[in-house]
């Protein structure tokens, strides 16, 4: 029998999942349970990914094997409060909110030997091109790491990592996709001051961004070499790298990431 997936909290990073996971052979709609605040996007994800709308967050702590805890991170300790007297004894509690730790979630709980995982995924895995960044606690068995780790590969990548590093994990990782949009959204407005229609520009700017990706990830060459195999000797890129650099674009993306760090950290 398939094992029980529930999300509490059915936003925007929920959704991704959900709709990742259906997309894969990992398990079954009908094993996948959401409970949320308001009801309008719970019935949204029912028609559109065939799922089961729980009657409440208690709900989803009686009935589900795997929980995630979905909503923002404020939100953590009243809804720990509310559910931890109904979680399963073998559950398994999956943590996504942005700087909440291992310890300090079991703690809430009250449960010392608490299988609880803390897993930082992005929006890409919507389409199947997430990256998970997973961490376990010690009480989380190897065949369950495999299994956790498995779900997250069913839609895309996962690593695992050391838990201090996942406040950087969720600025490079989660939160950079918003960058990236960023990125593309200025490439495709230049090419309209220029006359490209703007869908054309989108889809030009959006496939050099996922080539330049793709580059990377399978040549293993350092992107320093990718970036001055495009620059011909007196030719426009180079151009376009002196004004980037004269404007501080490596500066400012390092100092955005740090910015997201310190604020999950302080
Ligand atoms: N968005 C992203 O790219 C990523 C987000 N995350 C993490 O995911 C979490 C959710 O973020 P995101 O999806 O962006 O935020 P959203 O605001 O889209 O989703 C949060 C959801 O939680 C619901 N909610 C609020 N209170 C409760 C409650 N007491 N019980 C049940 N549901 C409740 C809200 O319902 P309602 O709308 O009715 O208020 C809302 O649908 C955060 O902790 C964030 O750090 C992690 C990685 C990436
Ligand atoms: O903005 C946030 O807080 C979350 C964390 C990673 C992406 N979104």
């Amino acid at each position: 029998m398939k094992r029980n997936i529930g999300f509490i909290g059915s936003g925007k990073m929920a959704e991704a999942i959900i709709g990742g996971i259906v997309s894969s052979d990992f398990t079954q709609p009908e094993n996948i349970f959401a409970s949320n605040r308001t009801i309008p996007k719970l019935l949204d994800l029912q028609v559109t990914y065939g799922i089961q709308v729980a009657e409440s967050n208690i709900d989803i702590a009686r009935k589900c094997d795997i929980v995630f805890l979905s909503v923002t991170p404020d939100k953590y300790p009243a809804v720990i409060d509310e559910i931890k007297d109904y979680v399963r004894e073998d559950v398994i509690v999956v943590l996504i909110a942005a700087g909440q730790t291992i310890a300090m979630n079991v703690e809430r709980f009250n449960k010392e030997e608490l299988k609880m995982v803390k897993a930082m995924p992005n929006t890409p895995v919507l389409v199947g091109a997430g990256l998970t960044s997973i961490s376990f606690n010690q009480f989380v068995t190897e065949a369950e790491q495999e299994e956790i780790k498995q779900l997250f590969e069913s839609f895309g990548k996962a690593e695992i990592i050391d838990e201090e590093l996942m406040d950087t994990a969720s600025a490079v990782g989660g939160s950079s996709p918003a960058f990236v949009y960023m990125f593309i959204e200025a490439l495709a407005d230049a090419a309209v001051v220029n006359g490209m229609p703007r869908q054309q520009a989108y889809n030009i700017a959006a496939q050099a961004v996922l080539g330049s990706a793709k580059m990377v990830l399978d040549t293993a060459i350092h992107p320093g070499k990718l970036k001055d195999d495009v620059c011909s000797p007196g030719g426009s890129t180079i151009q376009s790298i002196a004004s980037l650099e004269e404007n501080g674009f490596r500066s400012a993306i390092i100092k955005a990431v740090q910015a997201n760090v310190d604020k999950l950290t302080k």
